[in-house]
């Protein structure tokens, strides 16, 4: 179908904005979208994905589009909207940039140099490079610039994966099974879910098959106390909060009140009461030193560089500073530390992020163990094959985009050693003496 001329002019306007990269893309869009109330759904829909789309090729695009007559952001927006809407669609164009979208069409993207193939900035791809190989990076890469699928959790508390997919089969909406996540269930299409009665009444959440691996490899169970440390608006929390079946207690902490605002909504229609939100200053706040040594299990989905979500956020690649990596390390271990010392011992506390940084990941927790002798590694091999997870992996789990079509995680599962208890201790002393005594006796007797 022709899209509306006059969209070619909105794509550019909007477009100029975004690639200032003053604030996220979706942020950009929706401000956007506010003040030109005249676009309807498919417009809207229209414009947001050639954006991404530009965004999501801006190394190959740029090199293209800079050269010729017409204004690079022009050829900028024509080539997001060929992309995702087909040349065919775009009315009203001139001869020369015809030729051009086609010329482009025509490129045989396997030929480009490796960084533009990859369409990442120099010093992301030089970490990738360094840290996965030329050729697992170009795979990597391609699946980053692909759009996620949408993923569902089911609730448990609400209902189970049958009966939500044979209700969703009703609407019409074809969705499988996910291979990994019990409870998850893949959308083939990406149709709008806010209105219906599943997803209103709390049956369904959106949620990524990688997010739903990581909190079921928390093990929460009925009755514990566990906390969620960083918990954001909640995406891993609900899924704690039905594992636990509704029991125990269950804290969401977050220093951002914003992103806990944006839970409450989301806890009323999951049916969950055991979900306590709690704003906290920072990560030793007064708040969590009174929960000291109490908790069984704790998650911290720490905050991060983000770049195991490019799928989703295609800007974050070119908004990220190499430099804020190493700010970002330090509030890890300042987090992962103060998050430590509320287990209990036999507690498990499961490091997580969304990275794909070696940096991030397997650094921190090594370094936190170094100086941590309280605490050991459990094999994330061991905790798949006790949650029934069917992923191999050796003592991380490292969910990729394109080996498990999933976005890019990180986890690491610590347990705090079991402290000897005194009693026993004294116990046993108490033993050995009366062992001795009836030694002793035995002779006299
Ligand atoms: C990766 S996001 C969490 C996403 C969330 N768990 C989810 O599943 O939707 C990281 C979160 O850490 C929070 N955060 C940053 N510094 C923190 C701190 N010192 N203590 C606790 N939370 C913190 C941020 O506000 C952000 O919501």
């Amino acid at each position: 179908m022709r899209l509306p001329p006059a969209i070619l002019g909105n794509t550019e306007e909007v477009l100029r904005e975004v690639l200032r990269f003053m604030s996220p893309a979706d942020v950009t869009l929706s401000r956007y979208f506010k003040d030109h109330p005249r676009f309807g759904g498919r417009e809207r829909g229209v414009i947001a994905e050639a954006v991404y789309a530009v965004l999501r090729n801006k190394s190959f695009f740029t090199d293209f589009a800079g050269a010729g007559n017409t204004p690079s952001m022009r050829k900028l927006a024509l080539l997001g909207l060929a992309e995702t809407a087909g040349i065919d669609a775009l009315g009203g164009l001139s001869e020369d940039e015809t030729h051009f979208l086609t010329r482009i069409k025509e490129v045989d993207r396997t030929l480009l140099p490796p960084q533009m193939q990859a369409n990442l900035p120099t010093w992301l791809y030089d970490k990738f490079v360094a840290q996965y190989g030329e050729k697992e990076t170009l795979e990597l890469a391609a699946a980053l610039n692909t759009p996620a699928p949408l993923d569902l959790r089911v609730n448990s508390i609400k209902s189970n994966r049958d009966d939500v997919m044979a209700e969703l089969a009703k609407a019409p909406i074809a969705a499988e099974p996910m291979p990994y996540a019990p409870l998850g269930l893949r959308v083939l299409k990406k149709p709008a879910l806010q209105n219906l009665p599943l997803f209103k009444d709390g049956a369904i959440e959106v949620q990524d098959e990688g997010s739903q691996v990581l909190s079921q490899i928390v093990g929460a169970r009925r009755g514990e106390m566990v906390v969620d440390f960083c918990a954001g608006a909640g995406g891993k929390t609900l899924a704690l909060g039905a594992t636990m079946r509704n029991t125990g207690r269950l804290y969401a902490f977050d220093v951002s009140e914003k992103r806990l605002a944006k839970l409450k909504p989301r806890m009323a229609r999951s049916g969950l009461s055991n979900v306590h939100p709690v704003l906290i200053a920072h990560e030793r706040d007064a708040k969590i030193k009174r929960l000291a040594g109490k908790i069984d299990r704790v998650l911290v989905d720490a905050p991060c560089s983000g770049m195991g979500t490019l799928r989703r956020n295609p800007d974050v690649k070119w908004r990220q500073r190499p430099e804020a990596i190493g700010e970002m390390q330090e509030k890890q271990a300042a987090i992962l530390d103060g998050a430590a010392r509320l287990l209990k011992g036999g507690g498990r506390l499961v490091y997580a992020t969304c990275s794909l940084l070696n940096e991030e990941n397997d650094f921190i927790v090594e370094q936190f163990l170094g100086t941590h002798p309280d605490f050991e590694l459990v094999p994330m091999s061991k905790v798949l094959a006790e949650q029934k997870i069917p992923l191999e992996m050796g003592d991380y789990l490292k969910m990729l985009p394109h080996k498990h079509q999933t976005d890019g995680f990180f986890a690491a599962v610590l347990e705090r050693k079991a402290k000897a208890k005194a009693e026993p201790v004294e116990k046993a002393a108490a033993d050995a003496d009366d062992a001795t005594e009836d030694a002793s006796g035995s002779t006299d007797a």
